[in-house]
């Protein structure tokens, strides 16, 4: 792991690292803010799983998450979108495909499937990395996303919730087999085989369930979102949760758009939420 840059930050320590991945067989980027507390002990850890065109600096730069993270304890986590210069056909022809768009699958088609393993890389090697490296409570991770992301973070905490023991999401992509950015990633990354896609599909995954995370699950969305009715479906996840008696606290916000001035609106009440779960 080499550092690429550390910097002061609400008395913490906000860095951004890199390594060669063995699971992706490339370079990843990653950011790391390491709060106050973690000068003398460990500390939670939260993974932030990013949407489409953002990389492994934009929710360290747009979200104001580390003010709330020094309050609380916290530390945070965030990788890259997804591998980049492949040299694969069309990695970059496409903002909703390909570079940055990941959707944080292990993909099982050729030519994706040679690099393309975001999903084994965040849950097992990101997570190795951050405890071989940094402060980290094991025992105490919750992960959190946007969008794409918030579908990421959906995913992998239903596949693992003895790993991941809290799961938020702002403005997620729910049902991605029933949305048009889903259905374009999933037909290329895992192939025509609908069932392959349920294994990535939030409301898939909730309807197999039984109230995984008992503690709950908290999901803010707003209602100017230009996605909410084409991509997002929150009602999809919605309908799954009652049916796995899951307790869903999913609110909708008049007047907020997708991007991240509503993210930084709810901030405080995601890293609250967290850390009540994983510091109890
Ligand atoms: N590029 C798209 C928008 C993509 C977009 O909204 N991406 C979201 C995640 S799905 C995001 O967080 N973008 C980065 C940012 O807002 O800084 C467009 O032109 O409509």
């Amino acid at each position: 792991m080499r550092v690429i840059s550390e910097h002061r930050c609400y008395d913490g320590v906000q860095g951004f690292y890199r390594h060669v991945s063995t699971v992706t067989g490339t370079p990843m980027r990653f950011s790391v803010y390491q709060p106050p507390q973690a000068k003398h002990q460990k500390v939670p850890v939260l993974f932030y799983l990013a949407g489409l065109t953002c990389t492994e600096e934009t929710f360290m730069i747009k979200a104001n998450a580390q003010r709330f993270a020094a309050q609380y304890g916290m530390m945070l986590v965030s990788p890259d979108t997804s591998p980049r210069n492949t040299g694969f056909p069309g990695e970059n022809d496409s903002w909703d495909f390909g570079t940055a768009a990941s959707f944080y699958v292990d993909a099982t088609q050729e030519p994706w499937s040679r690099h393309f393993k975001m999903y084994s890389y965040v849950v097992q090697e990101l997570r190795d990395t951050i405890v071989q490296n940094f402060p980290a409570l094991p025992d105490r991770m919750g992960i959190f996303g946007h969008s794409m992301g918030g579908h990421g973070a959906l995913v992998l905490a239903l596949k693992n919730p003895d790993i991941y023991k809290s799961v938020s999401a702002f403005a997620p992509v729910t049902a991605p087999s029933q949305c048009p950015w889903g259905q374009k990633a999933f037909s290329s990354y895992l192939g025509s085989n609908i069932a392959d896609w349920h294994q990535y599909d939030a409301s898939e995954l909730m309807k197999q369930r039984q109230n995984p995370f008992p503690q709950g699950i908290l999901i803010d969305q707003g209602l100017e979102d230009q996605f909410l009715d084409v991509q997002l479906l929150p009602h999809h996840f919605e309908a799954a949760c009652i049916k796995a008696g899951q307790h869903l606290s999913l609110r909708r916000h008049s007047g907020y758009d997708h991007n991240y001035y509503f993210i930084m609106s709810f901030m405080e009440d995601h890293i609250a939420y967290h850390h009540r779960i994983l510091s109890a």
